[in-house]
């Protein structure tokens, strides 16, 4: 296995009076894209706000470059590289386009050859440049949040659940974006239902059910074993298509 970039151990992480994470074992390769599955409730976006210091583990390490980030908050989180695709998608409807992209670059005005290559995977952001964002489609909403977090080069993007409830053709358009993304230095770690997407992108896998990962290894090996998929996720991961 390639060296990890990110690792969690025993990590735990309390919502308020509830116990939600119980010792979180997870390690992120360097490059490609790691998949996060599990039922609802399981643990997964619990798992991904406690890496960008949105929740604070209450006990465990959380290593990235091999530097425990445990104890940092989110914006210097952010600082070393790390951006969160949180499901609501967290943009501005009120402003345009343009200015969700450049209210998203921390370091002055983006580099314009980046802009042009994010444009380029979203072409749907080119057309409604100009647009409030309260008026795209979900679809492009959802573009315009994987774009915000990559306005910048980021070494390690969390991404939570980008195709929830989009038709076939912007899942497969999110798809082919995610794949290109990956032929850069950025890694991913992403939450998916959708086991197709999970399987077209996917080079390692990690399940959780009830706040511990319950399985790690390599997408292609559970995307081939039904019995194993059936044993994890309590029933084939194809009815989830
Ligand atoms: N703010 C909160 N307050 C209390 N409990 C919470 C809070 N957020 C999450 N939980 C609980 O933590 C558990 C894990 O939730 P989490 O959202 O991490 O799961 P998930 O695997 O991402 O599921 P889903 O696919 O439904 O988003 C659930 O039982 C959920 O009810």
């Amino acid at each position: 296995m390639p060296e990890a970039l990110l690792t969690l151990d025993g990590v735990h992480t309390h919502i308020g009076p509830y116990h939600i994470l119980h010792g979180v074992d997870l390690e992120v390769p360097a490059g490609g894209v790691a998949m996060l599955l599990g039922r609802n409730g399981a643990g997964k976006t619990t798992t991904l706000r406690t890496i960008m210091g949105l929740w604070k583990a209450s006990a465990g390490t959380i290593r990235f470059h091999g530097r425990d980030i445990a104890g940092l908050d989110t914006p210097a989180i952010a600082k070393l590289g790390i951006a969160f695709v949180p499901e609501d998608m967290g943009i501005f409807t009120d402003l345009t386009v343009q200015e969700n992209m450049m209210l998203a670059a921390r370091s002055g005005a983006p580099d314009r050859p980046r802009l042009n290559w994010i444009c380029d995977l979203f072409p749907p952001l080119r057309t409604f440049w100009h647009s409030p964002a309260g008026t795209l489609s979900g679809g492009q909403k959802q573009m315009l949040s994987v774009a915000r977090a990559i306005i910048e080069p980021r070494a390690l993007i969390l991404i939570d659940e980008p195709t929830k409830g989009l038709a076939p053709a912007i899942i497969k358009a999110m798809t082919a974006a995610l794949r290109q993304l990956k032929e850069t230095d950025t890694t991913i770690l992403l939450v998916e239902q959708n086991f197709s997407m999970a399987r077209a992108l996917g080079d390692t896998v990690a399940v959780m059910d009830d706040g511990r990962i319950i399985h790690e290894g390599d997408m292609a090996d559970l995307s081939a074993d039904a019995g194993l998929q059936e044993r994890l996720m309590g029933l084939s991961l194809e009815a989830h298509q």
